[in-house]
């Protein structure tokens, strides 16, 4: 392999990297980028690695000995100190991080964001060890426009949307609303970070993702997960258009998000790792702008593209609405638009999203039609024993 330089002309000395989720969505496509293009070696860490068995087996992979997978709860496992320290690097992805769970899980969510992180945070500033965090572009909850009167033509001024990491407010709804109880727990372990920062110098940089979607996100409810279980909604509108069931559009599909393509986003974090002087001390957006639709529209454009990739035709009615309160239950809330500002993340690394909604559906739901499809027609051919 050439050496490779980064965004500064130096070469790039190759890293040891604890992975703490590492058998996740982001983790196993972060995996496969790290084995694929780089030198650098990784602690997978996970309770979970079927994402990421086709990169440990087998032996004769041409990255066997890079990565090394380690089964840990990192709730309760005395191991993780010692995977920090031999690394020069950790990245935490460890979160529940499925809006279903907020508010129904909300201690569970808060554990999981906040309480579990603490140590990661602790390790890293005591062994003067880099730390990479993933939060979420949820900590930035409502738009300030949302407030204004519907009709007010302040809210086609970006000042009152665009989502900007050093002036954006974090505004949440209130307490019975414990969706939010995973953006402030994100929002915390992000001050306790900047925190350690400050005081005691850890070299940290924040990542705030925007809906980043892809192959092997979450799972097909029934198939690779609990058939009660509700996954974001990338899963949930595949695993309608895999049952030939209408989309559920909650509360009418309203409200907007930007969507990127996983391997788009991806090529952001390997220039955060590859770059440390551009990349500590800061706090990263990274999102599709240019991708932006309404729930529905989302649900309007999976259809199509599933239809092309499938075959199949397309349902007298794809689409049905359904209250928030039926969907998921007491105490949901939502973000009503997330566009990212991309001014730090051009500044400091130069990196642009390149993959439109319609092709990085494309590529997914190809996916998702090949490795699901077919266990889908056996499932219910003939249903589970009652
Ligand atoms: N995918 C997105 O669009 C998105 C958006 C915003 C934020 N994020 C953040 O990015 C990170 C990764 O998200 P993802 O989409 O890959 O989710 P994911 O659920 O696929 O991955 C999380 C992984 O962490 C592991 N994990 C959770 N708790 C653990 C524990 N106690 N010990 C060990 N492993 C544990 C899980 O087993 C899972 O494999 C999360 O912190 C999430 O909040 C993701
Ligand atoms: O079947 C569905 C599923 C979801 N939705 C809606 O689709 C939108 C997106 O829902 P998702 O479950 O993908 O999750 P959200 O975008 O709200 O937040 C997610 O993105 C940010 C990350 O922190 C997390 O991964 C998660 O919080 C919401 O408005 C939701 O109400 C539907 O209308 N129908």
């Amino acid at each position: 392999m050439a050496t490779r330089t980064d965004l500064d002309g130096r070469p790039i000395k190759p890293l040891t990297i604890c992975m703490i989720g590492a058998g996740g969505f982001i983790g196993s496509h972060l995996c496969e980028k790290l084995m694929s293009e780089t030198p650098h070696k990784v602690l997978a860490l996970d309770v979970y690695n079927d994402k990421i068995k086709h990169l440990l087996e087998p032996d004769s992979l041409p990255w066997a000995g890079r990565i090394q997978f380690h089964r840990l709860n990192i709730k309760h496992d005395s191991r993780l100190e010692g995977l920090i320290k031999m690394a020069d690097l950790t990245i935490n992805l460890a979160a529940i991080c499925t809006p279903a769970d907020y508010n129904t899980r909300p201690l569970d969510t808060i554990y999981s964001n906040f309480i579990d992180a603490l140590p990661v945070v602790k390790y890293c500033s005591e062994n003067n060890k880099r730390l990479i965090h993933f939060s979420t572009c949820e900590v930035y909850g409502k738009t300030i426009g949302s407030f204004l009167p519907k009709d007010s033509p302040l809210r086609q001024d970006p000042a009152y949307y665009v989502l900007k990491e050093d002036t954006s407010p974090c505004i949440f709804g209130s307490i019975e609303k414990q969706r939010w109880s995973y953006a402030c727990a994100k929002q915390l372990i992000e001050r306790l970070i900047y925190a350690e920062g400050a005081e005691t110098g850890l070299e940290f940089t924040i990542v705030r993702p925007f809906n980043w979607i892809g192959p092997r996100m979450d799972f097909i409810p029934g198939i690779d997960g609990p058939s009660e279980g509700v996954p974001r909604v990338l899963a949930c509108f595949s695993n309608n258009l895999l049952r030939r069931e209408p989309l559920k559009l909650v509360d009418g599909g309203e409200s907007q998000r930007t969507f990127i393509y996983i391997k788009d986003a991806i090529e952001a974090v390997l220039l955060m790792i590859e770059n440390p002087d551009r990349a500590n001390g800061h706090i990263f957006n990274v999102g599709n702008p240019n991708n932006e639709v309404t729930v529905r529209q989302l649900a309007e454009m999976m259809t199509k593209v599933y239809a092309k990739v499938s075959g199949e035709t397309v349902l007298e009615s794809p689409t049905v609405d359904v209250s928030s309160k039926e969907f998921y239950g007491e105490g949901y809330d939502d973000s009503d638009k997330r566009i990212p500002d991309m001014t730090i993340i051009n500044k400091q690394l130069g990196w642009n999203p390149k993959t439109s909604l319609w092709d990085l559906l494309e590529s997914t739901l190809t996916y998702q039609h090949r490795t699901y499809a077919e266990a889908i027609k056996k499932s219910i051919a003939k249903p589970s024993a009652s």
